[in-house]
């Protein structure tokens, strides 16, 4: 059974559209990079996942029911702004959750927060760095034994080791307990290690959805000449463009005409590619 799925999911804050028509089913067990540029809508998805804000049409089911306004027991959610009280010691922060859950294993936060170098239990959280309170929010996240899990930017403010670290236990979860993970981020280099699906959202909307593997060799970077475009075939999806060549992404293309040299994208270029396309939507005004 799918962990998550959105059916025609759209959110309207007052007249604006935060998320339209997005329509997706994660598969279980994997770990899934929800990426998008600023206001894209990939918080706004994830706390309608994890039952905070309801959909204004359409619907979404974790584990095969209805999110209706309340967190389903199997999911944990980091919210951005962590939800952490700054004058608790972890310990008592630790306790507090447990108090709020019914599931719950105090082990497994301290098996957690055990693995990662910089986090004090006895420490107030107010005093730990940005970094380290993210890592306590996962400690307790986890500590719901969730079968899926809903990570809002999880490494935006931690610094290369501590993202190492995270990453590592959000690794050993997924091995472990084949738990599944949704994670949004802005920088595909955070998710290239560790996922293996990609949503990819722009202007609320779905714009890609798949194996990153197969979403990759579904994309070609055609490199040629500024001059003549005529001969390449496939979905434009973005273009940079100097007097002497042109770096084309496309999607669908069977093969590079000649003068053209083709290859597969990386994951970093074919998010590139996409934000750049949306960065053009936007200063043209369009909404396609
Ligand atoms: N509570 C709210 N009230 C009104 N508008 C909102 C609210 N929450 C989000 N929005 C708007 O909805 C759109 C999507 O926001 P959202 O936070 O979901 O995007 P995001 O992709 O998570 O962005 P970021 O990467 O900057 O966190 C934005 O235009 C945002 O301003």
């Amino acid at each position: 059974m799918n962990p998550l799925t959105a059916n025609a999911v759209g959110k309207r804050y007052r007249t604006r559209w935060a998320v339209r028509d997005c329509s997706f089913a994660v598969p279980e067990g994997k770990v899934v990079a929800l990426v998008g540029p600023n206001g894209a809508g990939k918080s706004t998805l994830l706390r309608m996942a994890a039952g905070l804000v309801r959909p204004t049409t359409g619907e979404l089911t974790v584990f095969g029911a209805p999110v209706n306004g309340r967190i389903h027991p199997d999911v944990s959610f980091l919210t951005q702004n962590r939800s952490l009280h700054r004058d608790f010691t972890v310990r008592e922060q630790t306790r507090a959750v447990a108090a709020m859950n019914d599931r719950w294993s105090t082990d497994r936060v301290h098996e957690v927060l055990g693995l990662l170098a910089g986090v004090d239990v006895d420490a107030k959280i107010g005093t730990l760095s940005g970094g380290a309170q993210t890592q306590v929010a996962i400690a307790l996240a986890l500590g719901r034994l969730p079968r899926l899990l809903l990570l809002d930017e999880p490494l935006s403010d931690l610094d290369p080791l501590a993202r190492d670290e995270t990453l590592r236990i959000i690794m050993t979860e997924v091995a472990d307990r084949g738990t599944t993970v949704v994670m949004s981020s802005h920088l595909p280099s955070d998710l290239r290690e560790v996922c293996d699906h990609i949503l990819l959202v722009d202007d609320g909307r779905v714009r890609v959805d798949g194996d990153i593997e197969e979403v990759l060799a579904e994309h070609r970077i055609l490199v040629g000449p500024a001059a003549d475009e005529s001969a390449v075939e496939g979905t434009l999806i973005s273009a940079t463009r100097t007097a002497r060549q042109s770096t084309l992404l496309l999607r669908e293309v069977e093969q590079a005409p000649e003068g053209w040299e083709g290859t597969e994208p990386d994951l970093e270029s074919l998010v590139m590619g996409y934000l750049r396309a949306s960065r053009e939507r936007q200063l043209s005004g369009r909404n396609d």
